[in-house]
Formats: C-alpha cells, sequence, structure tokens
C-alpha cells in the first residue's frame, strides 16, 4: 500500500488552467449569493452573451437588477429535459429548453422551475400556452448555465437575458470553461489529510481525506485493518446521506448500510468504505429535502428527482476508483446491490472480482423506497 500519512502532490498544472478555475468557482459563488453572471460566447466569456440568474433564486430585487440591462425584454426561463417533460413539454431530443416569460409573475417562473418553492402564493397553474414560448438558445451556453447550477448545488434552471456585451462589474466566464471546469476539477483529487479513527466495534480504522480540485467537500477513505493489496479487498462505496447516516432517518436504508459494512468488514478483519461526498444521489441535501417533499405527495425517489430537473440519478464513480488507485486497491469484492458501481469502477480501471450483496430488512417505513430501487433502478435485492 502506498504511504496515506500525509500529504500528496498537487493536482500537475496541464490538467487545470487556473485562470478557468478562479473564474468558474467564482461564478459559482455568484448564483449562489443571488447575483447574475455574464456567459460570454467566445472562449474567454467575452462577445455577445447571455446574463444568468439562478432562478430559485431569483427575488425581486435581483430580477430587477438582471432587467436593467435589457429593458422592455422579458428573460427567458432554461430548464432542464426532465423538468420540461414534468411541465408536459418534453421535445424528445433531451436538450435544455428555454421559455419566453412575458406576462408570467416572478412567483409563478419561479415555481416553473421549482415545484416545491415555499412562497406564499398558491401553487400555480401552469399555463396552458407553455409549448408556444418555446426560445432558441445557443446549446452550448445553455448547457453550460446549467452545469454551473449543478456546480452550485441549485436547482438546475436559470434565467436568461441575451445582451451585446458583458455589462460593468458582471461577473465574465465562458461556456469552455465550465465545461473544462465539470469534466476536470472534481475528478482530481489530493490527499489532505489522515489520522486514525478508532471506531465502536472497529478500533484499527483509519481516515484519509480526499480534497477534490472543483473546491467541492472532500470524500474519505474508511480504512479497516491493514487490508492487503495482493487479494481483492471487501471495499464499500457509500454515499453521504446526511438524514439516514447522522440521524438514522427511516425513510432510505443507508444508516443499516453504513454500520452493515463497518461490521462485515471488521469480521473479516480489513475493508474499505469509500465516504463519498454525492449526498441525495448527488443532488445536494437541499435537494433532496425537496424530492421527499414531491414523494410525500406521491412521487417515488425516482420520478421526484425527475420533476425537480435532475437525473434519476446524478452520480459519478471515476473518484471513487481514483482514491481506491491511490490508496493502492486495484481488485476488489464490493458491497453493494447497483450495478451500475460495479459497471462504472470496472469502466474505470478497478477489477471487481466479486459483487456482495449488501441487503437489510425493511424497517417499516422505507419498503416503498427499496421497492424502487429494486424495480425502476435495477437493484439486486436479496431480502
Ligand atoms: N435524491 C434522493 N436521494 C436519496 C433518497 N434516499 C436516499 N438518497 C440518497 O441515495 C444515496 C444512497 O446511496 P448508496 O447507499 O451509496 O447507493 P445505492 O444506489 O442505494 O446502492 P447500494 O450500493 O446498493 O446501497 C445517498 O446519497 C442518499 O442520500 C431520495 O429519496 N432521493
Ligand atoms: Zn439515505
Amino acid at each position: 500500500m502506498k504511504d496515506v500519512s500525509g500529504d500528496s502532490s498537487a493536482p500537475s498544472p496541464e490538467t487545470l488552467d487556473p485562470a478557468s478555475r478562479i473564474a468558474v468557482e467564482r461564478a459559482v459563488g455568484e448564483l449562489r449569493r443571488a447575483c447574475f453572471v455574464f456567459l460570454g460566447e467566445d472562449e474567454e466569456g467575452q462577445g455577445p452573451g447571455h446574463l444568468i440568474l439562478s432562478t430559485e433564486n431569483a427575488d425581486h430585487e435581483a430580477f430587477a437588477a438582471l432587467r436593467q440591462h435589457a429593458p422592455g425584454l422579458a428573460p427567458s426561463l432554461l430548464i432542464t429535459p426532465r423538468r420540461a417533460e414534468a411541465l408536459g413539454l418534453g421535445n424528445g431530443a433531451g436538450s435544455p429548453l428555454a421559455l419566453e416569460t412575458s406576462g408570467l409573475t416572478l412567483d409563478e417562473l419561479v415555481q416553473l422551475a421549482n415545484p416545491t418553492t415555499t412562497a406564499k402564493t398558491p401553487a400555480i397553474q401552469i399555463p396552458k400556452n407553455l409549448a408556444e414560448r418555446l426560445q432558441q438558445v445557443p446549446p452550448t451556453t445553455a448547457a453550460a448555465a446549467l452545469d454551473l447550477t449543478r456546480l452550485a448545488r441549485l436547482l438546475p434552471s436559470v434565467l436568461l437575458l441575451p445582451v451585446d456585451r458583458q455589462p460593468e462589474g458582471a461577473l465574465a466566464v465562458s461556456a469552455a470553461h465550465i465545461q473544462h471546469y465539470r469534466s476536470r476539477a472534481a475528478l482530481l483529487l489530493k490527499q489532505v489529510a489522515a489520522a486514525e479513527v478508532p471506531l465502536l466495534g472497529a478500533e484499527s480504522t483509519r481516515i484519509v481525506a480526499f480534497r477534490p480540485a472543483d473546491g467541492g467537500r472532500e470524500h474519505l477513505a474508511i480504512i479497516v485493518g491493514s487490508p492487503r493489496a495482493d487479494t481483492p479487498v471487501l471495499t464499500r462505496l457509500h454515499s453521504e446521506c446526511f438524514t439516514g447516516d447522522l440521524l438514522r432517518s427511516l425513510r432510505c436504508d443507508c444508516g443499516d448500510q453504513l454500520r452493515g459494512a463497518i461490521e462485515a468488514m471488521t469480521a473479516e478483519g480489513a475493508g474499505i468504505l469509500l465516504y463519498l461526498a454525492q449526498e441525495g444521489r448527488g443532488i445536494g441535501l437541499v435537494n433532496k429535502l425537496r424530492a421527499y417533499r414531491l414523494q410525500d405527495q406521491g412521487a417515488d425517489t425516482l420520478e421526484a428527482n425527475e420533476a425537480l430537473g435532475f437525473d434519476a440519478d446524478e452520480r459519478i464513480y471515476e473518484p471513487a476508483a481514483e482514491m481506491l488507485r491511490h490508496l493502492g486497491y486495484t481488485r476488489i469484492r464490493l458491497l453493494t446491490n447497483n450495478p451500475e458501481k460495479v459497471t462504472d469502477l470496472a469502466r474505470h480501471g478497478i477489477s471487481v472480482e466479486d459483487r456482495v450483496a449488501h441487503s437489510f430488512p425493511s424497517n417499516g417505513h422505507n419498503e416503498a423506497y427499496l421497492d424502487t430501487k429494486a424495480r425502476r433502478f435495477g437493484h439486486m435485492f436479496e431480502v
């Protein structure tokens, strides 16, 4: 096994251009703060382009500030193909949609993007003429704007206003920067800390923290015992679940799976649990709470993600493969019921030599959730 006691070297510069990284990180911050950013059409984020504002954050002040830059022109509402389908607007092409918004109030706009908005006004009737409001937006601009909201862990929707040039004081970012960033930075991991952390029932345990270059939250490797590198190591990829892991929520099976995996590793004497910062199947805790609200209104866990505009599962497992490689393990036996974890790890160079079933009995609250995982996500349950 490689030394895991301290820091490792920084990502090599040719894979991450600092200027583009900083521009994208600042743009993410602006969107979260309800400020618009300028998404320029050329490589450097200049030339003509669009102002974009996170729809879920659009209050009257932010909306007015945006509109000042194109008086008389109503912004477009950009939504994902998933959200479009939920609104009855599926175009079959799987591409984002832009809607012209004149005559709609700000509350109506926000509710078109967010089916769980807590606005005091009653839930809107979806306007009947939405299909007549479809507009053209350059596909690279649309994709980059939605990528930026995902990086910001906001709902995937923006208000979009075409402008001739970057307004004074607005932060400029380019679609190329965003694309470069999303495809590289989340995958560049740097080991930043490691320590012994004896656990109840698993006293010989170490935790190694890996920080992604995108400034996102750290992924953790929890190493039980001293796994040998020359035989396949018992491994679990566990996606963070604040509610299940920490609060012992009964809505899901995550708490049982987390503790059960550590127990299985202890029983074997060794194992690696990768605790991945991908809360809510990659949509973040806040959006997961929104998804729960939709589930309480009748949607299942997959439909709820899609109604919010996300894919059913937004996770990627390349960082997990990177962590295993960094730790010196490429042959594993994987504790999972999820076939996608197996194929994805294999695609990224990890030899999954066995799948070890990892099911727990229902707790009286999570039957529907487990049932949906088996029926709609193809999870292999052996309860
Ligand atoms: N969006 C969303 N995420 C959920 C919901 N319930 C649980 N989750 C998240 O689902 C993830 C479950 O992850 P895992 O247990 O690693 O994976 P899995 O896909 O169930 O596969 P297994 O390896 O078989 O357990 C965690 O990130 C939870 O936060 C839900 O209703 N909606
Ligand atoms: Zn959970």
